[in-house]
């Protein structure tokens, strides 16, 4: 979805009562640093996201890109900088379920799905409250999570393999399911890592609409390395270089850009 006008920033920020900060941002991060043995993974990088918004990061290997998600869900906690979300909690000080716990959900490069299980349960088992999976299972579902788990099925084009072992899946359905895992946590923005990677064509371009119809009602931060998948997209993109934001514009102004051309597109 586009950011929304200076209304609907408004009504967002009296909804989440919000006025601390001029800005409306989600997401802000301002001058994070992060060093590992005198090594400057992050660069005093700066980055907002409006409340709305699909955001694409690109750059080179050892960018800085994984360890800005870290910062962002306090795996990492940077050296110096501000990492705010809403507008009102620094994320410096929350721990990782605590950040989970505000609405910000991550999927990892890797799908890790319960093989064993079957899609439907998988996504019962991520439904934001359940707590005890045993118990999950042995208890029928409600008909508010079977509705939820039908909305999520649609979403990641997986009704037709509900009673399917997740293990049975092609990697590319295993990774729409690991999307569906975290919709069932209900984030108000989501945090994907490379979803297309080692994806067919037509998985890869079915990935964008899906995280298009997902951008209707949720915030997105995507790190992707496929141009094609981030055309696709249609979204604002971040290029990252040594730690720091190199670029920021629609795809077709950094591809234009002579230095994105230099560190990333042209090698
Ligand atoms: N825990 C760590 N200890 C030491 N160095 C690290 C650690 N995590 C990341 N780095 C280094 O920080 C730099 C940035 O790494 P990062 O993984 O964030 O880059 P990236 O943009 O995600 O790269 P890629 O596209 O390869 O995933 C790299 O040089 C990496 O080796």
């Amino acid at each position: 979805m586009e950011p929304p006008g200076i209304d609907a920033q408004a009504g967002y920020r009296a909804a989440h009562g919000c006025c601390v900060m001029s800005t409306p941002n989600l997401l802000y991060l301002d001058a994070v640093s992060v060093s590992f043995d005198g090594f400057r993974a992050l660069n005093a990088l700066s980055l907002l996201l409006a409340p709305g918004e699909m955001r694409a990061i690109i750059g080179p290997n050892g960018a800085g890109k994984t360890t800005m998600m870290d910062v962002i869900t306090g795996k990492t906690r940077p050296d110096s900088g501000v990492v705010e979300f809403r507008g009102t909690h620094d994320l410096t000080r929350l721990d990782e379920p605590a950040i989970a716990r505000l609405g910000i959900g991550r999927k990892f490069q890797k799908p890790t799905v319960f093989e064993k299980l079957s899609v439907r349960d998988n996504l019962l088992l991520s439904l934001k409250g359940k707590r005890r999976p045993f118990a999950v299972l042995a208890a029928r579902e409600t008909s508010h999570e079977a509705g939820l788990i039908a909305d999520i099925l649609r979403t990641t084009r997986l009704s037709d393999h509900a009673a399917r072992l997740a293990g049975a899946l092609s990697h590319g359905q295993k990774q729409w399911l690991e999307i569906g895992m975290l919709l069932g946590q209900d984030p108000e923005l989501l945090l994907v890592d490379e979803p297309v990677a080692g994806m067919t064509d037509a998985e890869t371009a079915q990935t964008a609409e899906l995280l298009r119809e997902i951008n209707r009602t949720r915030s997105v931060v995507v790190v992707e390395h496929d141009m094609d998948f981030v055309r696709a997209l249609n979204v604002r993109v971040t290029v990252l270089h040594e730690g720091s934001v190199l670029a920021e514009g629609s795809i077709d102004e950094v591809s234009a850009d002579p230095r994105v051309v230099e560190v990333y597109l042209g090698r």
